[in-house]
């Protein structure tokens, strides 16, 4: 069956994350900025809330699990596509040329660490000499680490009409979206399922999406966040695609603030019912415009879209698409505590089935205020998980979801 998901809170059958490791260590506070990072984790502290995470997911649902790690090492027993993957990497520093030396000095377990915690001058130089590396900094980045990557999130996205690979904004964190794309395209459990819908020409694209910005509506609409990371010339494509395949018939594109808190559509809010949503209680002032794709014409050969500017907010859109709509605000109507719990990603909790969501344990108001609805909240404990700036929506990647 193909790779499809028709909304955001069908009961979980299967999902991707990463646990994050050595990345996470590279972080110091002189690149943390560059690396998207507010602070410096205590890594083994991450791992622990971060498997504290991955047990409730499966103890909660039974679905299955998958470790973005595990799946990697599988499909890097393909050699071509390792050094495919090296020289990428290798690529940011612009040192392909050293592709060969690097994958004849180490084993395929220590490039798939490379791939994701970086590799520095100094670690190599230790095993090899090479006239390359001589006028290196010892303490300068071969490969940089990817420490977004248990964001997987962002990476790429499964809509009711097939799959997206992301064109990450940052370069920083282009790599985590190719080792997945890698994974989808070549792991025997998905290669022979996926339906892609972005890129178009199956190659790179210069216009930017990311996961993060992509929220079911229904399965016949899809809203993307037109953000700091995703520009309409991605939401074009990715809308027209998406209305040639058939199944989704409304593309909206909803305009928010180029601001680091509201980075992606995700951190505005979150659907956790047919009629249910979890916002930010600022989060639809602050959307500046929204506009609609549909289809214009399919004459066989060549389909044309249409957009229009709408005259609706986001709510208006949203009350459209979702009968009956209910909205429960972050912070539990105390603003303070919506600032405070909007930084820690209050909105962005995760749905593992109808009103049933794991939210970070410090998002204590805006978890009150789900369960006074009726919502079933799994808390999860989140200092350290937190720094990186994302929330536990941001942090899996749904593989299958009950159909709803
Ligand atoms: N969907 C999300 O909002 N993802 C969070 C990404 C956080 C990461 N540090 C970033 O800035 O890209």
């Amino acid at each position: 069956m193909d790779l499809r998901i028709n909304s955001e809170y069908g009961t979980l059958k299967s999902v991707m994350v990463h646990r994050p490791g050595k990345e996470i260590d590279r972080l110091t506070p002189y690149n943390k900025k560059l690396l998207l990072f507010e602070d410096v984790p205590y890594l083994e502290e991450m791992q622990r809330e971060h498997d504290f995470f991955t047990t409730l997911i499966r103890q909660s649902t039974g679905a299955e699990v998958y470790l973005f790690h595990e799946l990697l090492m599988e499909v890097l027993s393909d050699k071509a596509l390792l050094c495919q993957l090296m020289s990428e990497a290798l690529s940011v520093s612009r040192l392909e040329n050293l592709t060969e030396i690097l994958m004849e000095m180490l084993s395929t377990s220590e490039c798939a660490t490379a791939l994701v915690a970086g590799i520095k001058v100094h670690e190599v130089k230790r095993k090899v000499k090479d006239i390359r590396l001589d006028n290196l900094m010892d303490l300068a980045f071969l490969i940089p680490p990817s420490p977004n990557l248990y964001f997987q999130r962002d990476t790429a996205a499964i809509t009711p009409g097939g799959i997206f690979f992301s064109s990450m904004r940052m370069e920083e964190r282009q790599r985590e979206a190719n080792m997945v794309r890698k994974i989808f395209e070549h792991h025997p459990k998905f290669k022979d399922k996926i339906v892609q819908r972005y890129p178009i020409d199956g190659h790179g694209s210069p216009a930017s999406i990311e996961g993060g910005d992509i929220i079911i509506l229904s399965e016949k609409a899809v809203a993307i966040g037109n953000s700091e990371r995703t520009d309409e010339k991605a939401i074009y494509h990715a809308a027209k695609s998406l209305i040639a395949e058939g199944t989704v018939e409304r593309v909206y594109e909803v305009h928010l603030p180029k601001k680091r808190n509201f980075m992606h559509l995700d951190t505005v809010f979150t659907i956790l019912d047919e009629n249910l949503i979890l916002t930010y209680p600022d989060a639809f002032q602050a959307v500046l415009k929204t506009s609609l794709y549909t289809l214009k014409e399919d004459n066989g050969d060549q389909v044309h879209i249409k957009r229009t500017v709408l005259k609706e907010s986001l709510l208006g859109i949203l009350q459209k698409e979702i009968p009956h709509l209910e909205i429960i605000h972050t912070g539990h109507g105390n603003p303070d505590y919506a600032l405070r719990e909007q930084w820690y990603d209050g909105a962005n909790v995760f749905g593992i089935g109808p009103r049933r969501v794991i939210s970070y344990n410090r998002n204590k108001y805006t978890n009150r205020a789900l369960r006074d609805v009726g919502v079933e909240v799994l808390e999860i404990p989140s200092s350290e998980l937190s720094r990186g700036l994302g929330g536990p929506r941001c942090m899996t990647m749904p593989i299958s979801r009950a159909k709803v």
